[in-house]
C-alpha cells in the first residue's frame, strides 16, 4: 500500500503549493512529507513511495541515492522529480520545463542573446542550461561572493548588454517584499526579466521590469509547469497543456489580494466586508488594522498628530498587510497618497477603484472630509491617482450588493477565472 504514495519531500514544507497544485491536476492524493537531513537517505533505502518530488535542500543530495538520472538533471546536477518503477529509482528535473514554460508563454527569448542569471544555486543552473539550450549568445551568472567564475553585483552592475535578466535568488521573497535583488533598470538593452520567486505574486524585481514597459513574469507559472510535468512521469501518460493555464488561474484568483481604493466614504469598508464575504477572502481593512497597531482610531491620530504622522503609520501597517495573500484589503482613502503604498499593495493584489460621486460621499467620522471645500479640494487632488493605480475601475452608483457583485465579477474576470 505504502508504495502508492505521492508527494513532496523537503525540510520545512508549511507554505508550499504543491499539494494544491496536483490534486487539481491529478486524483492521487499528494502528501507534504519534511524531512531532516539525517532522514533522508533510510527515507530512499525504503523505497516506501510511488514517486516524489524534491525541494529545497534536497535536489542535489538526492542524486546519489538513485538507480538512474535523467540526462538532463545529470547535466543540471539538480533532481526535482523521482519516479519509483517497480524499485527502480529514476531522477529527473521538471524545473527545466517549468522555466522554459514561463518564458514562453511571456514571449522570452533566449536565443542570441546576453542572458544574466542572478544567483549560482539550483535553479541557477537549470535556467543556465536552459539558455545554453536556446543557444544564448552568453550566459552570465551573477552571485554575492563572485566565486567560480560569476561575477559580482557591482561588476554585473557595468554590463551594458545585458537583453534578458532572470533572478533564481530568494531576494524579495517574503518576508523580504521589498527586497529587489538587482535593478533592471541598470541595462539600457534589457528585453525581458522574469523571478522564480512566486511569493509575492509579482515581486519587487518583477514589477520594476514591468515599470520599464518589459516583458516580465513571476514564478508561479513556472511553479504550475513544472509540476504539470512531474504530474506526467507521476502518471505515465501526457496531460493538456492548457492544464498550466487553469490551475494557474484558479491559483492566482485564491491567492491574490483583491484591494479597493476610493474617496472617503465612497464604501471601500461597507462594500468590501459583503464582496470579502462572496469571493471567501479575509477581509482586512486597513483603518481597523492602524487603529489595532496605534491604539487609536485614524480620526484620533490625525486630530492628535496631524495627518502627516498617520501617513507614516498607514504606511507602515499597510506594508504588513500587503505581504499576505488571500485577503480583500479595503484602504483607507489617502493610502494612495504614498507611491511606496501602492507599489506593495500591487504585489499580491489587484486593484479597484470604486468609484463613487462627490455628491454622495459619506463624510461623517471623518475628520478630512468636515467642510464640502477640503473634500471637493482632495477629490480634485485625488482623482488621478485612483485612475493611475486602479487595475480595474467601477462605479458604486447603485446599491451596496450591487457594487459587491460588481466588485466579485470583475476580481475574477480579470484572471479568468
Ligand atoms: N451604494 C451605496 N448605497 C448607499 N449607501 C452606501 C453605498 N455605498 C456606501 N454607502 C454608505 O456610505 C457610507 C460610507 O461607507 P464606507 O464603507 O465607510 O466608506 P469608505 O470605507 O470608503 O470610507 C456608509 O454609511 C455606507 O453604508
Ligand atoms: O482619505 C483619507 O485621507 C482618510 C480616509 C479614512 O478612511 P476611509 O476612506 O475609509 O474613510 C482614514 O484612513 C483617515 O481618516 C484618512
Ligand atoms: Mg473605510
Amino acid at each position: 500500500m505504502e508504495t502508492q504514495r505521492y508527494g513532496l519531500i523537503g525540510e520545512h514544507l508549511g507554505h508550499s503549493f504543491s499539494k494544491s497544485i496536483h490534486e487539481q491536476l491529478a486524483d492521487y492524493t499528494y502528501d507534504l512529507i519534511e524531512l531532516a537531513p539525517q532522514q533522508l537517505a533510510p527515507f530512499f533505502a525504503g523505497r516506501q513511495f510511488a514517486a516524489l518530488n524534491v525541494t529545497i535542500p534536497y535536489k542535489e543530495a538526492v542524486l546519489p541515492l538513485l538507480d538512474e538520472v535523467d540526462p538532463r538533471a545529470a547535466e543540471i546536477g539538480a533532481v526535482n522529480t523521482v519516479v519509483n518503477r517497480g524499485g527502480k529509482l529514476t531522477g529527473y528535473n521538471t524545473d527545466y520545463d517549468g522555466v522554459d514554460y514561463l518564458l514562453h508563454r511571456h514571449g522570452i527569448l533566449l536565443g542570441g542573446r546576453v542572458v544574466m542569471i542572478l544567483g549560482t544555486g539550483g535553479t541557477s543552473k537549470t535556467c543556465a542550461a536552459l539558455a545554453r539550450a536556446k543557444g544564448a549568445k552568453e550566459v552570465l551568472l551573477v552571485s554575492r561572493s563572485g566565486k567560480g567564475g560569476a561575477l559580482t553585483y557591482h561588476d554585473a552592475a557595468m554590463r551594458r548588454d545585458v537583453q534578458v535578466l532572470l533572478n533564481t535568488t530568494p531576494c524579495g521573497m517574503y518576508p523580504d517584499n521589498d527586497g529587489l535583488p538587482m535593478d533592471p533598470a541598470l541595462f539600457p538593452r534589457l528585453e525581458a526579466a522574469a523571478d522564480v520567486v512566486y511569493n509575492p505574486l509579482q515581486t519587487a524585481f518583477v514589477l520594476r521590469a514591468l515599470d520599464l514597459g518589459l516583458p516580465a513574469a513571476g514564478g508561479l507559472e513556472m511553479l504550475v509547469a513544472q509540476a504539470k510535468t512531474a504530474a506526467e512521469l507521476f502518471l505515465g501518460r501526457p496531460l493538456p497543456d492548457e492544464e498550466i493555464g487553469r490551475v494557474h488561474r484558479r491559483l492566482q484568483a485564491e491567492r491574490a489580494n483583491c484591494v479597493l481604493i476610493a474617496m472617503p466614504g465612497a464604501g471601500k469598508t461597507t462594500v468590501g466586508g459583503r464582496a470579502a464575504r462572496m469571493l471567501g477572502k479575509t477581509f482586512v481593512d486597513t483603518d481597523d488594522e492602524i487603529t489595532a497597531y496605534a491604539g487609536r482610531t485614524p480620526a484620533q491620530i490625525i486630530e492628535q498628530d496631524g495627518e502627516a504622522a498617520f501617513r507614516e503609520i498607514e504606511s507602515r501597517v499597510i506594508a504588513e498587510i500587503a505581504k499576505k495573500g488571500g485577503q480583500l484589503i479595503a484602504t483607507g482613502g489617502g493610502a494612495v497618497t504614498r507611491a511606496e503604498n501602492m507599489r506593495r499593495l500591487r504585489q499580491n493584489g489587484v486593484i479597484l477603484f470604486i468609484d463613487r460621486e462627490l455628491s454622495l460621499l459619506a463624510t461623517s467620522g471623518r475628520p478630512l472630509s468636515r467642510d464640502f471645500e477640503a473634500l471637493r479640494q482632495r477629490y480634485i487632488e485625488r482623482y488621478p491617482l485612483y485612475n493611475r493605480y486602479c487595475d480595474l475601475k467601477l462605479d458604486n452608483d447603485e446599491t451596496i450588493e450591487t457594487a459587491a457583485r460588481r466588485v466579485e465579477e470583475a476580481f475574477y474576470a480579470y484572471f479568468g477565472a
